[in-house]
């Protein structure tokens, strides 16, 4: 089982709308689920793990429906975002709690076998509160792991974790994406993403937003329209001369700045066309900042396009 199919999904608690109307199929390979906080990762996450029921909609795995259905929650790993651990265990007595949980037959060897995927049989015997952070990481994933499941998910894995540490959870997931497994991971850092995930679901707001490979999701978030604020020797002359070029969608004198305020349509035609500009009108360029980098601009751009 391998498929989770979100179709026409929304969740609402109380008044707030956490997901609204989401359809998304996630299958085998590293899917990497991206959006600012708040923009319901978690709540999908849940969803698609069984711990939480649809408002509307549904969540199947492999045409199966996931809530309150026991035989599904034996496909599906989860590596929840909260700590959530006793840490008066032992990291082999956690994993075989839920091992047992599980009523594998043979509890201890499956706990065994997970500890040793994670690299975590050398440390398995100390309690968990002595673990650093990507010690009880690596633990978590033997937990989730520790029934062979065909779905892992993981919520916001990475948070915390040295680049060391980071590198080795990428270079598991990614074993377990290439051995067949559906690999589910959020995370609201763009970079991160790339550098693991062959397919990238965004979500904004509730919403989905986008959908494709890294090139794809790049290359929507940089072709939206870009700001800038550019302060120069002769602002006049430098706005009048941009103006005339495509590239080119506004620019407005901003007095209480100081600066021209501009607006580009395309990203490398721009960044090509003011130094140039700049040069043949012998304007010398002071200042030249992007005004609306935030990860909440970028992302909500593309909910509306
Ligand atoms: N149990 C709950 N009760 C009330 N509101 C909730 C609950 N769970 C989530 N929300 C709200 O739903 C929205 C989406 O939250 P969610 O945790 O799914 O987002 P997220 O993308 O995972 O963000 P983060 O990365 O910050 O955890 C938020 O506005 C949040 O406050």
């Amino acid at each position: 089982m391998t498929t989770i199919t979100i179709d026409n999904v929304s969740r609402w608690f109380g008044n707030v709308v956490a997901v609204n109307d989401v359809t998304m199929s996630i299958g085998p390979g590293v899917t990497g689920l991206l959006g600012p906080n708040g923009a319901g990762k978690s709540t999908l996450i849940n969803m698609m793990a069984g711990f939480l029921a649809p408002s509307t909609g549904s969540v199947t795995l492999d045409g199966t429906r996931i809530w309150r259905n026991e035989e599904v929650y034996h496909h599906i790993g989860i590596v929840p975002e909260r700590e959530g651990m006793y840490d008066f265990l032992t990291g082999a007595e956690f994993v075989l709690a839920n091992a047992e949980l599980h009523g594998l037959p043979d509890p201890g060897a499956a706990a065994h076998r997970a500890l040793a995927t994670v690299e975590m049989a050398y440390a398995q015997d100390r309690k968990i509160d002595t673990y650093s952070k990507g010690m009880r990481q690596r633990v978590k994933m033997a937990s989730a792991l520790v029934h062979d499941p065909s779905v892992l998910l993981l919520d916001e894995p990475f948070n915390g974790m040295d680049p060391r540490q980071r590198l080795h959870l990428m270079d598991l997931l990614r074993q377990m994406g290439s051995d067949g497994r559906t690999v589910l991971f959020s995370s609201h850092i763009l970079e991160e993403v790339e550098q693991l995930a062959s397919h990238i679901e965004v979500v904004v707001a509730g919403r989905h937003a986008a959908s494709g490979d890294f090139r794809k999701i790049r290359r929507l978030m940089t072709d939206r329209p870009h700001r800038y604020l550019v302060r120069s020797s002769d602002d006049r002359q430098l706005a009048a001369a941009l103006i005339a070029d495509a590239s080119t969608a506004a620019i407005e004198l901003d007095w209480s700045e100081k600066a021209l305020r501009i607006q580009a349509i395309d990203f490398s035609g721009f960044t090509e066309l003011l130094p140039r500009v700049a040069r043949e009108h012998g304007i010398r360029l002071y200042t030249v900042s992007p005004s609306d980098e935030s990860l909440e601009s970028v992302f909500s751009y593309l909910v509306t396009a």
